[in-house]
């Protein structure tokens, strides 16, 4: 059964529970994502993020719980198949047929979904569609694989690990055209563990770790509670009174000033800056990559080395 398309929301998830034997890579997940919103599921890998989106689909069953897409309840395969008329999927592992051109997967899906949108999408993302699949590189297939997701208009798109394999140019317009379906009412969800990535497009995000979702936020509440970056150059002592203020955390200290993510009083900060002789000051938001370290924790520390870069 669908319901009323402007009161379902698109995904809903309730105790949506999914164990491999003892491995339990789904654990009783419930939220639920809004309509036109881009939703991003961030999680460090095996944490489970495959696997709530292989369950929407309905690829593979719930050990318990449920989810819903488009009000179909994923139990329920005519509705599910129903549903997925107006779903678009990227999924993260592309499983093209290597021998076929890229024109004939589009028009396979074509016969399925539809095509009303293919013309706009082939002008934006540009495989070479009359070459055989093998002859792709990785954002080829990635490429193809977005405008296939697109093609017919759906109403919910879902994708696995989206931008793996495109370069930074076509990211960024990867990522404007998602902002641009957004507005245009489309929902979208989409799994990452690339946090500047979400930082750049999602609305809210789900963070799951180790099955279990551990925060449900839209990212600019995450992004103010996880303070500001405080960068101070001085002249002279270098900074100790500021590094002792309360909300100051994670302290570097550098031959000619101080940087640290603070989240106490701005008023208090002030007081202490003219305390020193400030040659320089950098306030700044922290990179999200901070931000998360708070959720996914210190002792995650195999998934946090590299928090320069992008990923978790
Ligand atoms: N078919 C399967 N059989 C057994 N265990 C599985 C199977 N699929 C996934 N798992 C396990 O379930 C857990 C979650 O895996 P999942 O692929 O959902 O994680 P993920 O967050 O998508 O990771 P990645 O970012 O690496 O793709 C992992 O421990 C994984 O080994």
């Amino acid at each position: 059964m669908r319901g009323d398309a402007s009161t379902v929301p698109p995904i809903e998830t309730r105790d949506l529970t999914k164990e491999y034997g003892s491995v339990i890579a789904n654990d009783s997940l419930s939220f639920t994502v809004k309509r036109g919103e881009v939703f991003g599921f961030l999680g460090p890998n095996g944490a489970g993020k495959s696997t709530t989106i292989r369950l929407l689909l309905g690829l593979i069953r719930p050990t318990s719980g449920t989810a819903t897409v488009l009000g179909a309840d994923v139990h329920d395969e005519p509705a599910l198949v129903d549903a997925k008329r107006r779903i678009g999927y990227l999924p993260a592992r592309l499983g093209f047929n290597e021998e076929v051109t890229g024109r004939a997967v589009l028009e396979y899906h074509a016969s399925i979904k539809g095509d009303s949108r293919l013309a706009e999408l082939l002008e934006m993302f540009t495989p070479p569609i009359e070459r055989p699949i093998r002859e792709y590189s990785t954002g080829n297939k990635r490429m193809l694989g977005v405008i296939q997701a697109f093609m017919h208009d759906p109403d919910l798109v879902i994708m696995d690990e989206p931008t793996s394999g495109l370069d930074p140019l076509k990211q960024e317009e990867f990522n404007e055209f998602i902002r641009a379906e957004r507005d245009q009412g489309t929902t979208v969800f989409l799994s990452s563990h690339v946090l500047s990535e979400v930082r750049r497009i999602c609305d809210r995000v789900g963070i799951i770790r180790e099955g279990t979702l551990v925060e449900l936020e839209d990212v600019d509440t995450l992004l103010s509670r996880g303070g500001k970056r405080v960068r101070v150059t001085t002249r002279g002592e270098s900074g100790s009174r500021l590094a002792s203020l309360d909300g100051v955390v994670d302290i570097q200290r550098f031959p000619d000033g101080v940087q640290f993510i603070y989240t106490g009083e701005y008023n208090a900060l002030l007081r202490a800056l003219v305390k020193h002789d400030v040659r320089e000051i950098d306030i700044a938001e922290p990179p999200l990559e901070d931000v998360f370290i708070h959720y996914y924790g210190e002792s995650e520390s195999e998934n946090t080395d590299g928090i320069g870069g992008a990923d978790v």
